[in-house]
């Protein structure tokens, strides 16, 4: 990091126990954040994630440690931190009386932008994620995606610096999902905005994200570059193959899945050409080798 670089955010010994519960939601996560960076916080269900974003955005209260954005403690100064945070959460959006034209141009304008500023900027938003035909739409006519999309666009209203979203690609088929990629791609590359992403899906994360942690019981078990962690598995290939009645694979294979005799496994690299010998693969209708995704990271660490 060079000298006039920035952290967004400093997390350190954040410590988290709902009610009575036995478990800890968040154990002592420390981590930072640069500025610009585009952040990925994988982890399954209920390792943890909500409660440590949310305590990122001032939401919930940690029991131990301190967050600082942009060197600012964000429960001291809950005002700098919602000017400066965009959070886009899971839950269902709220504006529902409203016209998607409406709920956009409210938010920016609620954000402190002049009446004109938050026209364009509602204009702007509408076009960039594909609104714009449903602009006179009132919010509950929405599908699950259409509501999705309108949800991001409200929390991207006023330009905050960072944005933190909880798996902004839920309900959005194929190519909704690859244009909301391409606009946060654009708003990091192009803006410099700092983006703090929530998702279950690696394939499509690894192609945005530079660095990733993922998290398991409340825990941080990994931490770094997709590709650094990739090449620290040490089962580095993926083997995908459609099986026969009656085939069975070597049993020195880790099989991650089966489905319908579909099998994906992971084999360390020194076992490929035992692999290689003792299957003939091109006997099989379908296979492919490739190296590990940051999918096989997740589902190992995870
Ligand atoms: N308001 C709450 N009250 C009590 N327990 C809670 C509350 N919110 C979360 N928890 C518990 O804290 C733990 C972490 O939950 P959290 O929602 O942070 O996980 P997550 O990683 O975001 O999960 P998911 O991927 O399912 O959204 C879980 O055991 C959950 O049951």
């Amino acid at each position: 990091m060079s000298a006039d670089q920035r952290y967004a955010y400093e997390v350190e010994d954040l410590h988290k126990r709902y009610g009575d519960s036995t478990e800890p939601a968040n154990a002592g996560l420390s981590f930072r954040i640069e500025e610009g960076e585009f952040f990925g916080l994988l982890g399954s269900n209920g390792a943890g994630k909500t409660t440590l974003i949310k305590q990122m955005i001032g939401l919930v209260r940690p029991d131990r440690g301190s967050i600082r954005l942009f060197g600012h403690d964000v429960f001291a100064h809950s005002r700098y931190t919602t000017t400066h945070v965009g959070y886009m959460p899971q839950t269902a959006f709220a504006l529902n009386s409203l016209t998607v034209r409406e709920a956009v141009y409210f938010s920016a304008h609620l954000r402190g932008m002049s009446i004109r500023a938050a026209k364009r900027e509602r204009d702007t938003l509408l076009e960039a994620l594909g609104l714009t035909a449903l602009a006179r739409k009132v919010v509950r006519q929405l599908s699950g995606g259409e509501r999705r999309l309108l949800q991001l666009a409200v929390t991207l209203t006023g330009a905050p610096p960072v944005l933190i979203l909880d798996e902004p690609t839920n309900e959005l088929d194929p190519s909704r999902r690859r244009q909301v990629w391409d606009l946060l791609r654009d708003l990091h590359q192009r803006d410099g905005r700092t983006v703090i992403l929530i998702t279950h899906n690696a394939i499509e994360a690894e192609q945005v994200i530079e660095r990733v942690g993922i998290m398991r019981e409340g825990e941080l078990v990994a931490l770094g570059a997709p590709a650094e962690l990739k090449s620290s598995l040490r089962s580095r290939v993926r083997l995908t193959i459609t099986l026969g009645e009656g085939d069975v694979l070597p049993d020195y294979l880790r099989i991650q899945s089966e489905h319908r005799g579909r099998v994906v496994a992971l084999v360390d690299s020194a076992d490929l050409p035992r692999l290689t010998k003792d299957v003939d693969l091109t006997r099989f209708p379908e296979f492919t080798i490739h190296t590990a995704t940051l999918e096989d990271v997740y589902v190992t660490y995870a």
